[in-house]
């Protein structure tokens, strides 16, 4: 049985609910925008593929059954869901770009005279489920390329042992996931000795979803505390390094779960090529620099308490950035589905 962080059949949405992970596993019900709002910006979906799927499929079940006057009301009711959507959470770049690219849609079938209101609506809401398959043949795809270039780093048919932060797994996705599907296609060539995964500290991502995941498929893994990557990198041969990433700017420059920065640092220092692996969808070349990426704050509490159990001082003031940015000069490479870029190559990525 495959993980499914979101089920979509008969114009019915649920999500796995991942705040309830590992202990539970409960589907919830997203009947429509304000729902797909809240169970974005609750953390109950997360990874920036998965929001912006939800986020669209979301806009679909909300839209489906509405009835329209015209074509222009309905493209701008859709704009204005599209807007509110994109706020629930700021980092993603994925739900700002499907947004854009649906609206763009929206506008050229509204300006079609050939077509009625039914086909523009039947038109549109296909766009948005194909969106699900898409997002994994890239993932295969960034598997494919990810494990062809790490495997090309090694000498002969040897194992490779890998790092990971946080989750980008079939939880953070539509399936398979993106450094995630780098490991599991890794594992399926046989050439996988070990993966090693961060806690993520503090929504531990690490330990509560790509740990499940990894049990899950039986991948050979251990779970380090996000403080031990230095140590891991210092009496453990690591391999490689490969996380996602929310959103890559032009040059680059990687916005990703805090905690990311740190390690490529790391990485750097002990001579561990440093990989992000993401789909186009990840990639925002409408800005030029990680200097321009707004990294959400979270509250307090998800740093205080795990679950209803306070672990800090109360009265403690708190930082909480989401996401930190990794600069392009610790990246060795872009994994995504077209290929591995460097990332002086995402602006002009050469044709092979
Ligand atoms: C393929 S998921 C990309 C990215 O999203 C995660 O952030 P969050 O759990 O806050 O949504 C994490 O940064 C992953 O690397």
């Amino acid at each position: 049985m495959t993980l499914r962080a979101i089920k979509y059949e008969n114009n019915n949405l649920e999500i796995l609910d991942q705040l309830l992970l590992p202990a539970h596993s409960k589907y919830i019900q997203v009947k429509g925008v304000e729902d797909g709002w809240k169970v974005i910006n609750k953390m109950q979906v997360r990874g920036a593929p998965a929001i912006a799927i939800v986020g669209c499929l979301s806009l679909a079940v909300e839209i489906r059954n509405e009835k329209y006057e015209s074509k222009r009301q309905m493209r701008q009711e859709i704009e204005g869901k599209l807007n509110y959507l994109v706020s629930s959470r700021p980092t993603a770049v994925n739900m700002k770009i499907a947004a854009e690219e649906m609206l763009e849609l929206a506008n050229k079938l509204s300006e079609d005279a050939s077509i009625t209101v039914d086909d523009m609506k039947s038109k549109f809401l296909l766009t948005i489920e194909h969106m699900l398959e898409k997002d994994i043949s890239d993932n295969k795809a960034i598997g494919d390329n990810g494990a062809k270039d790490i495997l090309s780093h090694v000498s002969g048919d040897s194992l490779v042992r890998i790092l990971t932060h946080c989750n980008t797994g079939s939880l953070a996705t539509a399936g398979y996931g993106t450094a995630l599907g780098v490991i599991r296609t890794l594992h399926a060539m046989k050439r996988l000795e070990h993966v090693y995964c961060t806690e993520t500290r503090p929504y531990n991502q690490g330990a509560r979803l790509t740990a499940y995941e990894l049990v899950h498929d039986k991948i050979p893994a251990t779970l380090i505390v996000d403080s031990m990557v230095a140590a891991l990198m210092k009496h453990r041969n690591i391999s490689a390094v490969v996380v996602g990433a929310d959103r890559v700017a032009a040059n680059g420059d990687t916005a990703n779960k805090i905690g990311t920065y740190q390690i490529a640092v790391l990485a750097k220092y002990h001579g561990v090529p440093f990989y992000v692996a993401a789909p186009f969808t990840s990639i925002d070349m409408k800005i030029h620099g990680g200097e321009h990426i707004v990294i959400e704050e979270r509250p307090d509490r998800e740093m205080t308490h795990v679950g209803e159990h306070r672990i800090a001082a109360k009265g403690i003031a708190c930082w909480n950035p989401a996401f930190d940015v990794t600069p392009a000069s610790l990246i060795a490479g872009i994994i995504t589905e077209r290929g591995v870029y460097r990332p002086d190559q995402l602006r002009e990525p050469p044709t092979h």
